[in-house]
């Protein structure tokens, strides 16, 4: 059970001024687009100078062939845990998790993005099926091309364990303390609920990142995931 910190800042200078300023050395964080794209691997490597356990949150989607060396280059970077999309089929996975195979780097499927709700899936993408419907099928077609989880909103982790197996990897964002403030976020859950389905690591950002006491925040949030 791990909480991921999602570090969604501009730059480095943002970065390490939050998690010195509020004693988060070393907790486990997230690294997305965002902050990646600006700085680069370099990034990765000042965060692991302050063993910090790292998400690279890069969501691969495009031809198996380019994943594949793009996988490669990741796994150089020895983080935890790195994603790619579901929707790219089962084709891109294998081979994302091939250019995995001599890292210890874990690679997680996106399903459904958390801000995604049955509107999109129905009106605007016209998928046949509801949301729970689409995320288990997807969970299945990742797990079945050799991923080691999945990205889903807390609501479908207990189907996706069903379907997958309990060993199957859930990673979950979209945690919010209370139901206000869900920003863009459409599929959203607390902390206890996350704990009760048995969620394997949570993602927390803007409810840390964008708190006026973050520290407070981070240990609240912990102690709501860990003690249900
Ligand atoms: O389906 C997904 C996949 C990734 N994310 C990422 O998690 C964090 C959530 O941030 P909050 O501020 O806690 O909403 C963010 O970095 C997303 O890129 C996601 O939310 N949903």
């Amino acid at each position: 059970m791990t909480m991921f910190v999602a570090l969604d800042f501009p730059n480095w200078k943002q970065t390490e001024a939050f998690l010195n300023n509020n004693a988060l050395q070393g907790v486990p964080v997230k690294v997305g687009m965002e902050l990646f794209y600006k700085e680069g691997p370099k990034v990765i490597e000042k965060l692991k100078k302050n063993n910090h356990s790292i998400f690279l949150d890069l969501k691969l989607h495009d031809i198996p062939n380019t994943v594949h060396q793009a996988m490669k280059n990741i796994a150089s970077l020895g983080v935890d845990l790195v994603t790619t999309h579901t929707l790219g089929g089962s084709e891109m996975i294998a081979q994302a998790k091939l250019g995995l195979e001599q890292s210890h780097t874990k690679l997680i499927a996106v399903t459904l993005l958390t801000s995604v709700d049955e509107e999109v899936v129905q009106q605007q993408l016209r998928l046949p099926g509801n949301v729970p419907a689409n995320v288990n099928h997807l969970a299945r077609i990742a797990k079945d091309a050799g991923a080691d989880g999945v990205v889903s909103s807390v609501h479908e982790v207990a189907s996706i364990k069903k379907v997958c197996d309990t060993s199957f990897l859930t990673l979950t964002p979209g945690i919010r303390l209370d139901s206000s403030h869900v920003h863009d976020q459409k599929r959203v859950a607390t902390p206890e609920l996350a704990n009760q389905v048995g969620s394997d690591f949570i993602v927390v950002g803007r409810a840390i990142t964008q708190s006026d006491h973050p520290y407070e925040t981070y240990m609240e949030v912990k102690k709501r995931w860990e003690e249900e």
